[in-house]
């Protein structure tokens, strides 16, 4: 485990296979206010690199074992945002010149007088300065251009405004995140909102609906295959998991996944590799995964359905996304808002809807959530009567449920048992569309236990 902590004193790691060189640098550097750790070799250097993490790298060129060109390529990953600077003794100075071209920042040539090595590290710290700076406005530009990556998320209410400020935390969190929440509520922007606020921003985002590839395809779609692995793979081929290496990868309903991928994509988050279908060996990637779920994973979990231990490796940050009839003061700003999108897209000016609608619209249960709320207005743009509103595509399917009881008992029926079965089974669709699918908040609605609501739904085939 890397120490990154923050230090406000300069590490210095030196690395010289001559003793005294490495005990002068050393007195002269602590003396100057550097923290200073020596290695007599590159290898050890490697090593050491590895698990710490230093502001500058002193390094000389000619070494036993490995030479300092070699240490910096070889150490290139662990080096981060090391500052690198070859010593060269006379007759190494291309090499120097070869360990710029890979990626140290100056070198200074040995004889050296102290003076010289303290204002090459001040020069690299100025640089560095700038650099963080640099880094610092930049952020505030893309910022200002772009927003955080939240804006298209379009809410006014307690719900959705807590909502977005954990997403934006989470954001900040190199860690896999797990969005629940009924279809259509936003998954998929929050996801998008996360990953363009986070560090990994700037790249391409990558989603996939792990329930619409089949199960045959997701294999290669998601892992990728060599060229030979099976016939008709005539050329390597990479999965999406290796195209998204270094951003983030959103897999939408994850409770689809087949328990033998779900295997490797828990070898992805645990091992951070892919091993792509007929490769010898295992590849190492960096993706940061969101994955989402309309269902209840724990329930999938217990009907043996979804893995436990991928379940608790996702589970970790978790964000959930209300259903619409739960956030009812996002209405009339999402109605507006999709007014004006299709008015844009359409070139049409219709008006916002007339009358009590608004109100019958925050009294609809909305299995759809903000899905069904943006076809609604769009058909109610495209069917509208010049600038009015069509009114009927927001109220068809409104008044379903206030039509009578909606239960029929077939006419005769005098067995009691079997009108209860009839009655049961439309009240427990009911309960099931009132929550959107989740059984447990069903079963709390009808009043029994969790088991009992699985025997029903089995024993009527609901
Ligand atoms: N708060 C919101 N503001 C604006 N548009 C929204 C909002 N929430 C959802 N939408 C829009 O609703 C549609 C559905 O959203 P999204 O695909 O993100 O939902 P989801 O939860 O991922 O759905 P599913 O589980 O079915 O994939 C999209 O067109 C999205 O842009």
């Amino acid at each position: 485990m890397k120490n990154n902590n923050f230090q406000a004193v300069k590490r210095i790691l030196v690395i010289d296979d001559e003793k005294n060189m490495r005990h002068m640098l050393g007195v002269m550097l602590e003396k100057n206010g550097y923290q200073v750790t020596s290695a007599s070799d590159g290898l050890q250097a490697i090593d050491l690199v590895r698990k710490e993490t230093y502001d500058f790298v002193l390094c000389d060129v000619r070494m036993p074992e490995i030479d300092g060109l070699q240490f910096l390529v070889q150490a290139k990953n662990s080096l981060g945002s090391s500052t690198v600077i070859m010593m060269s003794a006379y007759g190494t100075v291309e090499m120097a010149l070869e360990a710029m071209k890979a990626g140290a920042y100056d070198f200074i040539s040995k004889p050296f007088k102290v003076d010289e090595v303290l204002l090459t590290l001040k020069k690299a710290e100025e640089r560095e300065q700038l650099k963080a700076e640099n880094r610092e406005l930049k952020k505030i530009i893309k910022e200002k251009q772009e927003g955080t990556g939240f804006e298209p998320i379009v809410g006014e209410s307690a719900e959705i405004k807590k909502t977005i400020q954990q997403a934006q935390k989470i954001a900040q969190y190199d860690a896999s995140v797990l969005i629940t929440g009924e279809s259509g509520t936003g998954k998929e922007l929050v996801a998008k909102g996360i990953h363009k606020s986070s560090s990994r921003g700037n790249m391409v985002f990558y989603a996939v609906n792990c329930g619409s590839i089949p199960g045959e395809l997701l294999e290669s779609e998601l892992f990728g295959y060599v060229k030979g692995a099976f016939t008709g793979a005539d050329r390597n081929k990479k999965g999406i998991l290796e195209l998204a290496d270094g951003s983030t990868l959103f897999l939408d309903e994850i409770g689809e996944l087949p328990l033998d991928m779900q295997v490797k994509l828990l070898r992805v988050l645990q091992e951070k590799e892919i091993h792509p279908l007929g490769a010898a060996l295992p590849k190492k990637i960096n993706v940061r995964i969101l994955a989402a779920t309309s269902r209840t994973l724990e329930e999938e979990v217990a009907l043996g359905n979804f893995r436990q231990d991928l379940f608790y490796r996702l589970n970790v940050l978790t964000l959930h996304l209300p259903p619409l009839r739960e956030r009812t003061d996002d209405i009339p700003h999402l109605c507006s808002h999709f007014l004006r999108k299709y008015n844009k897209k359409f070139g049409t000016s219709v008006q916002y809807p007339k009358g009590d609608v608004i109100k019958k619209m925050v009294a609809y249960h909305w299995p759809g959530n903000v899905r069904e709320l943006e076809n609604r207005v769009q058909r109610g743009v495209v069917f509208a009567n010049g600038d009015d509103f069509a009114m009927e595509s927001l109220q068809h399917g409104f008044f379903q449920e206030g039509n009578g009881s909606g239960i029929i008992i077939p006419y005769g029926e005098l067995s009691l048992k079997k009108a209860q079965k009839i009655l049961e089974k439309k009240i427990i669709d009911r309960a099931l569309k009132k929550t959107g699918g989740n059984k447990s908040r069903a079963a709390h609605i009808l009043e029994i236990s969790y088991p009992s609501l699985l025997n029903k739904i089995k024993e009527y085939g609901i």
